[in-house]
């Protein structure tokens, strides 16, 4: 999860609250300062700090908790509230063609966010292009086309160009059957003449529908100033910030840019084109208070699906609910698994499982899933076809056959057949449910999911937001 720190911090000032019926104020206090504490410490400024708490305080003392909620609950659905308040709305964004130009200082992550912006919209079904306008960098063209091979997506530049403005025209020319362009453009160290000159001059011919400053989440509430600059020179639609996952002061720079009344249309939250969120405050904040992000996870699972799917045309997700789950439809699910992104990240978005129950987990709990789940995976490319669909075929002999195969001990193949046979069993009492059962069962986990002690009293889950407050 980004801001990983803030999260955790925030979560474990409201267990504190764990058990409690009523609050008095001395609690109230307590908790406040707690959580001004985890915001500071993300670089949120102090005066936003200072609002937000008195917020926090005047409703948690005022407002009567709904019937049958915790306290903890009732304070937990407050800060939620102001939170998503404080970061501010998403960038409007519609899936349907038009063309974006990117703009920020050097090394912001403009080229970065091209590609990742590509492979984003390429994933909703639309045809993007990007369209690489950075004279001024050497090495930028190289840098953009091997990531835009890397998405998949169609790419323009011109390295024997020196015009960016001929670069832009000519690009989106050559790129008229793409639905989405994205004008990358070079930066400087600062906002200077020059760089607002080029930029004016790339605008008017490319006529973008929106441009978007990128901006490096390390700024902290320096972001506050480039936005507005940014924005006084060109104009602004949206930001995309990024670097998420390698600053502790992400807070800090994602409230700044709501200071500016501008939005947030993406998240950067790594270096790969995969590496990328679009903002939803909603599933933000309540990623952050460990009550998982019903919608992102639903985006993941689709996306993983179609793309194994895509693969085999032979295998379909739904079978396994019908026939036998063989190894097989294990490697499948495990593939598919991996495609969701980070174990971590995909943990964060299940209601319950992020948060607080990952912050019990050992440090390299997930590395070791991870790495699990590849010596599977290298375990089943040893076995014949005979082995993956009849998993019950595999004794001694050939457990031994196999580990020297793969090159993996015994130990971790009958372990491999052990985790089938309980995902087989699992799955069989899905097979047994009628859909009646498993509505109520979904609704049970989402329930318990939310934010952990039982907040399913606060409200439906799902739909725009996550968890309880839907
Ligand atoms: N960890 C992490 N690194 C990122 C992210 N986005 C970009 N980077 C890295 O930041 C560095 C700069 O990214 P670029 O995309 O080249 O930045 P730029 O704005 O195009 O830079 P110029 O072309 O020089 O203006 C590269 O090493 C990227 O891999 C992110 O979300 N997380």
């Amino acid at each position: 999860m980004v801001l990983d720190n803030l999260g955790s911090s925030l979560r474990s000032s409201l267990d504190k609250l764990q058990g409690k019926s009523r609050l008095d104020e001395e609690d109230v206090e307590e908790i406040v300062k707690e959580i001004q504490r985890s915001l500071l410490s993300a670089d949120v400024e102090v005066g936003l700090v200072m609002d937000l708490s008195s917020s926090i305080e005047e409703r948690a003392t005022e407002e009567e908790p709904p019937a049958g909620t915790s306290a903890r609950d009732h304070v937990l659905r407050i800060v939620y509230e102001e939170l998503v308040d404080l970061v501010g709305e998403s960038t409007d964004l519609p899936l349907e063609s038009q063309t974006i130009l990117l703009a920020g200082l050097q090394g912001s992550g403009k080229t970065t966010s091209a590609a990742k912006m590509a492979w984003w919209f390429s994933k909703k079904g639309l045809r993007p292009a990007v369209i690489q306008t950075d004279t001024f960098r050497p090495g930028a063209y190289d840098q953009a086309k091997q990531m835009c091979e890397r998405a998949e997506v169609d790419f323009y530049g011109d390295p024997d160009e020196s015009d960016p403005v001929t670069i832009a025209r000519d690009g989106l020319e050559a790129t008229e059957d793409a639905d989405v362009h994205i004008v990358d453009t070079a930066g400087r160290h600062a906002l200077e003449d020059d760089l607002i000159a080029e930029i004016e001059e790339i605008e008017s011919v490319v006529d973008p529908d929106r441009s978007l400053l990128v901006l490096d989440a390390a700024i902290g509430q320096g972001a506050k100033e480039q936005a507005r600059e940014f924005d006084d020179a060109i104009g602004i639609g949206g930001v995309v910030v990024t670097k998420l996952d390698g600053t502790a002061k992400g807070g800090g720079a994602l409230t700044a840019v709501n200071e500016t009344g501008s939005s947030i249309a993406f998240l950067g939250t790594g270096e790969t084109v995969q590496d990328i969120e679009r903002f939803e405050p909603n599933g933000f904040i309540s990623r952050l208070l460990g009550m998982g992000d019903l919608k992102q996870l639903s985006e993941r699972v689709e996306r993983a699906m179609a793309e194994t799917e895509e693969e085999e045309d032979d295998w379909d997700p739904e079978d396994i609910m019908e026939g036998s789950f063989t190894l097989k439809d294990m490697q499948k699910q495990m593939e598919a698994m991996n495609r969701m992104g980070p174990l971590d990240q995909v943990l964060d978005m299940i209601p319950g499982l992020g948060g607080g129950f990952k912050d019990q987990l050992p440090d390299d709990a997930m590395d070791v899933t991870q790495d699990r789940m590849r010596a599977f995976d290298v375990i089943m490319d040893s076995m014949t076809d005979d082995e993956l669909e009849n998993p019950r075929s595999i004794g001694a002999s050939r457990t031994r056959r196999i580990a020297r195969g793969s090159g993996k001990d015994e130990e971790t193949v009958r372990e491999l057949l052990e985790q089938h046979k309980m995902m087989e069993q699992t799955i069989q009492q899905f097979q047994g449910m009628g859909d009646g059962d498993m509505q109520r069962m979904m609704k049970k986990l989402q329930n318990q999911g939310g934010g952990g002690g039982g907040m399913g009293g606060l409200g439906g889950g799902g739909g725009g937001g996550l968890g309880p407050f839907g």
